[in-house]
């Protein structure tokens, strides 16, 4: 268990041109943030770098105490799956199994097994329980953001990085899914950063982080 995520002197060069500088900023457990910019500002870099998705170049990003600098990206790897969520702005379901096989995949990937009455229990949470035998094509948009919320939950993560997770829907389905962050965030201690365009979620969040102008 790490109890906060810290980033400080981040920068990123893609093909020795186009720099991206980042401001410092650490969240704790139980926050929840906002990690806002334009189009073009970095948001995606940012989240790869925290996640360790992508290797750093300049500064340094610590999860707890934990450097991830000169980590090879094996150790990013398990690092990441030890502590870190991701949810995408794009679900990626596999159509050839059931929702509930969906959900059982991250466990099978660190080689758990998994927890089943903690995905009923939070499928009955978060208003899926009835979807866990349908196929994610039969699910809606709102319905699938739910469900990659619990997927990622599935492997109690001590943070969440969501990447413009309300940006498709429409404001009932974006409050929606902002009310269970905000609930998952109190009630499980698990910090949650989302990173957005969308102005909607300043509003809902303790803190907003601006990346680029
Ligand atoms: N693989 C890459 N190679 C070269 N340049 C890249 C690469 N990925 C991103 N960039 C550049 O880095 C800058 C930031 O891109 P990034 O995707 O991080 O921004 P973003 O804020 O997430 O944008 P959006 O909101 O449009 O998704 C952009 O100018 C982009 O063209």
């Amino acid at each position: 268990m790490i109890d906060q995520l810290s980033w400080n002197s981040l920068s990123y060069t893609y093909d020795g041109r186009t720099t991206l500088s980042f401001p410092d900023g650490v969240v704790h457990r139980g926050e929840m943030i906002a990690v806002i910019g334009n189009s073009g500002s970095g948001k995606s870099t940012w989240m790869q770098l925290l996640s360790g998705i992508l290797a750093i170049q300049e500064g340094n990003i610590l999860y707890g105490t934990t450097s991830l600098l000169r980590k090879s990206e094996t150790q990013r790897d398990k690092l990441r799956s030890r502590h870190i969520g991701l949810i995408f702005q794009k679900n990626h379901f596999l159509n050839d199994l059931s929702v509930q096989d969906n959900l059982m995949l991250p466990s099978y990937a660190v080689r758990q097994k998994p927890d089943v009455s903690f995905i009923t229990e939070h499928a009955e949470k978060l208003s899926v329980s009835h979807l866990l035998q349908s196929k994610p094509s039969e699910c809606s948009v709102g319905e699938l953001q739910r469900l990659s919320i619990l997927r990622t939950l599935s492997t109690k993560p001590s943070f969440i990085l969501a990447d413009e997770p309300t940006s498709a829907l429409d404001d009932v389905n974006a409050s929606a899914i902002l009310d269970i962050f905000e609930t998952i965030s109190k009630e499980q201690n698990i910090g949650i950063l989302i990173v957005t365009h969308d102005q909607r979620v300043k509003s809902r969040v303790s803190n907003t982080i601006q990346i680029g102008k």
